[in-house]
């Protein structure tokens, strides 16, 4: 099918001047997007050599300071699948006693389990350090919030790779992890993945299959979903579909979060579509950081410092520095030795240094 496109955002851009600024600000301007930092978990998991434990803590303490409100600090997995997760629980540990300052009153902090056995080593670090999932803040350390994200794919192929199981299987895996993050006041978070492309089977990923899923996670008690382009391969035309497959199934733009990578270099033209959608919560990582270890070939999330540009170029709000957000993806990529990802952050690194 033909796409037309229905951005009213980009129909603007050919207005003259005034005309602009008004039709922007007047639907825009109150409008607020969270961002939601995984290059910690999401960015790392895939680098061959191993970080210290000490750079990621360190990674995590420079972005709590920019303004982001929730960071994906690390996944409980076993470390002969993701070797480079194996300091999670030590990272964990110190995030719940030691906190990082941090800007906003409350931080949350988000761990990856692919199963109970994941919750369980979770719960038994709260237990141990007494902290709760909702922590408030004191004199000496900020307030913390403890989350998890939980995972299923929208393809067998990819389930069958990413979680040694089928589609099926995963979601009833899923149930007992529900079940005692909420006993312990745990928010959860769910993912989708392969919603827009699969290494294996194509980009031809159901877009009904893909709202089924997120509607049976959000059923089986997840506070939110990530719809993730795990593969890069998704489109404006099918993220136009997608996203109206999802209103179909009577998701809440309030539940959704979409979740791009940018292997075409089609993350920003998606988010746009997303936005003018009415979706408000993206994922990115700072620097561009990432990879997935089973979608060959798969590039980083979309940079941080590329998708606050854009939203805060469209008059839109995210309460982060996008001169802090670009010192650090420039400093993580620098310890790393990998090539900086983020154009709007070498830009802005490039524009400051001649102030
Ligand atoms: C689900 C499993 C565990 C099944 O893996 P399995 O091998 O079928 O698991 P199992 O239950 O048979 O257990 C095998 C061994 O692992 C241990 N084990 C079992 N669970 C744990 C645990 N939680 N922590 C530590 N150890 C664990 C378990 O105790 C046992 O130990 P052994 O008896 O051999 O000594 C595996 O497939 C897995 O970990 N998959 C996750 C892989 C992963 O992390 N992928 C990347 C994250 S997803 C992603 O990046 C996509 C996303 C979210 O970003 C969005 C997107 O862009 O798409």
């Amino acid at each position: 099918m033909a796409f037309r496109p229905r951005l009213r955002l980009l129909s603007t851009f050919r207005a003259p001047l005034s005309t602009r600024r008004f039709a922007t600000e007047s639907r825009l301007a109150s409008d607020h997007v969270r961002i939601v930092e995984v290059g910690p978990r999401d960015g790392l998991q895939n680098e061959k050599k191993a970080i210290p434990k000490e750079t990621k803590l360190e990674l995590i303490e420079k972005l709590a300071k920019t303004g982001v409100t929730t960071i994906e600090a690390g996944s409980f997995v076993p470390a002969k699948w993701v070797p480079q997760m194996a300091s999670t629980a030590e990272i964990c540990e110190h995030l719940l006693t030691s906190p990082p300052s941090s800007q906003n009153t409350t931080i949350a902090y988000n761990y990856l389990v692919p199963n109970i056995k994941g919750l369980e080593s979770l719960v038994k670090i709260m237990d141990s350090t007494g902290v709760p999932a909702h922590a408030p803040g004191s004199a000496t350390k900020a307030a913390t919030t403890t989350e998890i994200s939980l995972f299923a794919a929208a393809t067998e192929a990819f389930s069958k790779a990413n979680t040694n199981c089928t589609i099926a299987e995963s979601l009833e895996r899923i149930k007992p992890i529900v079940a005692l993050a909420k006993t312990k006041d745990i928010r959860v978070r769910g993912y989708v993945s392969v919603a827009l492309g699969c290494p294996y089977e194509g980009p031809e990923v159901s877009p009904t299959k893909v709202a089924d899923i997120t509607a049976t996670l959000l059923e089986m008690g997840a506070d939110e979903v990530s719809v993730a382009d795990t593969t890069g391969m998704g489109t404006a035309p099918r993220t136009v579909e997608l996203l109206k497959a999802l209103k179909a199934a009577g998701i809440a733009n309030t539940d959704l979060a979409l979740h791009f990578h940018d292997t075409y270099g089609q993350a920003l033209v998606n988010t746009i579509v997303a936005l003018e959608h009415g979706v408000r919560i993206f994922d990115s990582s700072v620097g561009g950081l990432g990879g997935c270890p089973y979608s060959k070939g798969a590039t980083g999330n979309v940079s941080t410092e590329d998708l606050i540009h854009t939203i805060h170029s469209l008059g839109m709000h995210t309460g982060i520095s996008l001169e802090e957000m670009s010192q650090i993806g420039s400093w993580i990529s620098g310890e790393l030795g990998r090539i900086n990802d983020s154009r709007a952050g070498k830009a802005t690194l490039g524009r400051l240094s001649k102030i």
